[in-house]
């Protein structure tokens, strides 16, 4: 069997099976002539360009492994039917749980107007006062927080926020558990909002979700809530979201991700007071890459698509 792994990435990716060929090839270049005949693909953070050229060059592909959780643009690229497709759902578990926190306490404890205070070298004590009123600063301590796109990461986001004090309940497609966690059904969102402090969206990005969080169910979030995306930016109605901060319908909300990236010059996003932007860095480098993909070569050599793990297509 022979793999495509790239070559330039800044974590280990050894693969070391027997009867493996590993083939490397540079991410963000074509795959080389030589390499077309390769029957699987490692990608991570690859370009739709990229994704898309070894869709229509890799004649004998029958599985591509990305290393991202969110599977949307290996979806997107092409890939034929007999080209199964799996995600790196579990490698950045930790990374973005923690960036979550990170943002959500920044918000709540309103970190960007102290930084703004900082750089202009002043000591803003108004910040302070404002501290006892409900719509500026809060503790997480008893609140609410809904978790939209209950999964992997958001198991490992939940002990995060109860460590907090905060209630959690999830969100996902269905009734029932995930991850040992009990989760509600995404139609019964709109019982939810109304008693959330907090709403965090881990939802991926599918022709189901796209602007999931419009005007509608912002309007149902009560007007102190903060709300916090690290899914993908393509699920928020962001003309709503400006909107709802700009009115003071909704108080704050931190985003790592947006509807298009690099987030255009021109985009109201950049000048919303209230809103905290970063630019998608919650995941950052995938842990455990190599240990990870020499498992699932080892089940694709074992069972082929049927042993792998994490497929999203197939
Ligand atoms: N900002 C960043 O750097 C990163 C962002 N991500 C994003 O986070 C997403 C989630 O990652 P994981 O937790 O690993 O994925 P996962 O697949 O374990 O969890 C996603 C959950 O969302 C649920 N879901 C899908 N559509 C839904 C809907 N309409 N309503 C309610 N629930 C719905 C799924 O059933 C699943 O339980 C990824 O798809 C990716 O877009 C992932 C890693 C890094
Ligand atoms: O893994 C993902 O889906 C990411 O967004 C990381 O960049």
């Amino acid at each position: 069997m022979k793999i495509l792994v790239p070559s330039n990435v800044p974590f280990d990716l050894t693969i070391d099976v027997e009867g493996v060929e590993v083939a490397p090839y540079v991410m963000r270049d074509p795959v080389p002539d030589e390499h077309t005949d390769a029957e699987a693909i490692v990608t991570w953070a690859s370009s739709g360009t990229v994704l898309r050229d070894a869709a229509a060059r890799l004649t004998a592909l029958r599985w591509v492994q990305t290393l991202n959780a969110g599977p949307d643009l290996a979806l997107a690229a092409g890939f034929g039917p007999d080209v199964t497709i799996a995600s790196g759902r579990g490698l950045h578990d930790a990374t973005v749980a923690e960036h979550t926190v990170a943002l959500l306490l920044a918000s709540v404890r309103r970190l960007d107007r102290s930084l703004d205070a900082q750089r202009r070298h002043e000591w803003d004590r108004a910040l302070g006062r404002e501290q006892v009123r409900e719509q500026e600063m809060f503790s997480l301590q008893g609140r609410h927080v809904v978790v939209w796109g209950f999964g992997s990461i958001a198991a490992r986001l939940t002990p995060l926020l109860t460590a907090l004090g905060a209630r959690v309940t999830g969100v996902a497609t269905s009734d029932g558990e995930r991850y040992g966690h009990p989760v509600v059904a995404q139609e019964r969102l709109s019982e939810v909002l109304p008693g959330a402090d907090v709403l965090i969206s881990l939802l991926p990005a599918t022709p189901g979700t796209r602007h999931a969080l419009d005007a509608q169910l912002l309007a149902l979030l009560p007007p102190h809530a903060r709300f916090v995306n690290v899914g993908r930016g393509a699920t928020v109605d962001e003309t709503a979201l400006v909107e709802a901060l700009r009115s003071g319908a909704l108080a704050g909300a931190a985003l790592d991700v947006t509807e298009s990236e690099p987030l255009p010059e021109d985009s109201p996003l950049w000048d919303v007071p209230n809103l905290i932007l970063t630019p998608h860095v919650a995941g950052g480098r995938p842990q455990g890459a190599a240990g990870f993909v020499t498992a699932q070569v080892r089940r694709w050599l074992a069972d082929g698509p049927d042993g792998l793990h994490n497929v999203v297509a197939r």
